[in-house]
């Protein structure tokens, strides 16, 4: 820390800064428009570059520039950051309110620079501004990806240097720094900078990271969900289905699997057209989940079928499910737009011995026909033989 003059740790800072923002700029571009945030983010970083270069060409140029306006872009920057987090939360990005505040601070900075010139004064205001938004985003950090390890290793950035922006504070506060300019050379004045350009590296880092995990959520979401319903796609859903055959063989608890088939869709398409059927299959999706509990799991098998697993479900249970399912969806859909349409439903329920996700699903199959045989829009049910004894494995289909 000896060795390090503020002007050198003010140029780093703007190095580290330009790499980090120039990688930003880069990745905006290989990241779906649904990733948001990375755009600020950059913006952010080329705000604290230019600050950078201000702040380390003081004495050269007016203070207009090396004061007042570095002091703006360096909070602006960090806003930027701010409003970037917000975007990726999801959230509106308050850009009102933060210019408003960019707009006071940049005030108060020429106030104390022209008016009344006093680097502390000024230290301080820049320093508060910054500490507040650095928690700020923590706090929307936690809130938002808090769980994950990207949302963790950022927060603990923010945190870190928003620990030291409070403790430079209560320093200038206190009048232990006597630092009469921005290369003042003490303690304090090297370990805020420090830590401003180590997080410029820290917080590009994180971002990366954020915007890493979230395109793999979304692309496991595209790959296990079905475009069109937002169901499980077939292969997923079978998936889970052998999973908790497993768990039921393994715990005792009850299983039940639904299978389900819009009855005489295809005269449903041919009377009001392709786009209508298609309406019809996400209005049944979205339909059928108001009935189903939050362990319930909806998939669609194929075309107008859909599948669904009802855990710990006991027969009585997973037949009430099944004839509310099909009363709420042969009611008049909200949709005034839709033609009225019924389902069919056949149950199976996994009993002890029933242990292959084909014979669960064959025996639910066999159920829904006899719907079907039966007149339509109607819960047919299905106990399926034992195949193989307690204690062997469950076999995916
Ligand atoms: N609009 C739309 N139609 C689909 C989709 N997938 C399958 N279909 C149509 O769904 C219809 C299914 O018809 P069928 O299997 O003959 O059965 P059905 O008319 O529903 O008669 P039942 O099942 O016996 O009640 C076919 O015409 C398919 O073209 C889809 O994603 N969108």
């Amino acid at each position: 820390m000896a060795e390090l003059d503020p002007r050198s740790l003010i140029f780093v800072a703007g190095l580290l800064g330009l790499l980090c923002s120039a990688i930003l700029f880069m990745l905006r571009r290989s990241f779906p428009p649904s990733i948001g945030g990375l755009n600020e983010w950059s913006w952010g970083l080329s705000g604290m570059v230019v600050a950078s270069g201000l702040f380390g060409m003081t004495g050269a140029i007016p203070d207009l520039f090396c004061v007042v306006l570095a002091n703006a872009m360096l909070v602006g920057g960090i806003m930027c950051f701010y409003a970037g987090f917000r975007h990726f939360a999801g959230l509106p990005s308050r850009s009102r309110l933060l210019k408003t505040v960019l707009l006071l601070v940049t005030a108060y900075v020429a106030w104390f620079t022209y008016v009344s010139p006093h680097y502390p004064s000024r230290a301080l205001l820049v320093t508060f501004a910054n500490t507040i938004l650095f928690l700020a985003c923590t706090v929307l950090v936690y809130r938002t990806t808090g769980a994950s390890l990207a949302g963790r290793f950022t927060c603990m950035v923010f945190t870190g240097i928003g620990m030291v922006s409070a403790f430079r504070i209560g320093v200038l506060l206190l009048h232990f720094d006597a630092t009469t300019s921005v290369f003042g050379a003490t303690p304090m004045q090297k370990i805020y900078l420090a830590a401003l350009a180590f997080s410029v590296l820290a917080i590009t880092l994180g971002a990366i990271m954020l915007a890493n995990e979230r395109l793999r959520a979304e692309l496991e979401f595209i790959a296990s969900h079905d475009q069109l319903t937002k169901a499980y796609s077939r292969g997923a859903f079978i998936d889970i289905l052998a999973r908790e055959l497993g768990r039921s063989l393994r715990s005792g608890r009850p299983l039940a699997l639904l299978m389900c088939d819009l009855d005489s869709f295809k005269s449903i398409n041919d009377r009001f057209g392709h786009a209508i059927g298609d309406r019809v299959i996400i209005d049944f999706a979205q339909r059928v989940q108001e009935v189903l509990r939050n362990i319930d799991c909806l998939g669609r098998y194929g075309g107008e079928e859909f599948v669904i697993l009802l855990p710990d479900a006991s027969p009585k249970d997973a037949e009430s499910i099944a004839r509310r399912i099909c009363g709420h969806i042969a009611a008049t859909a909200p949709d005034a737009a839709l033609p009225h349409y019924t389902v069919s439903i056949g149950l199976a329920i996994a009993q002890e011995g029933t242990m292959q996700v084909d014979t669960l699903l064959s025996a639910a199959d066999g159920a829904l026909y006899r719907a079907k045989a039966n007149g339509r829009n109607r819960v047919e049910l299905a106990f399926p033989p034992p195949q193989q004894r307690r204690g062997e494995r469950w076999a995916a289909a």
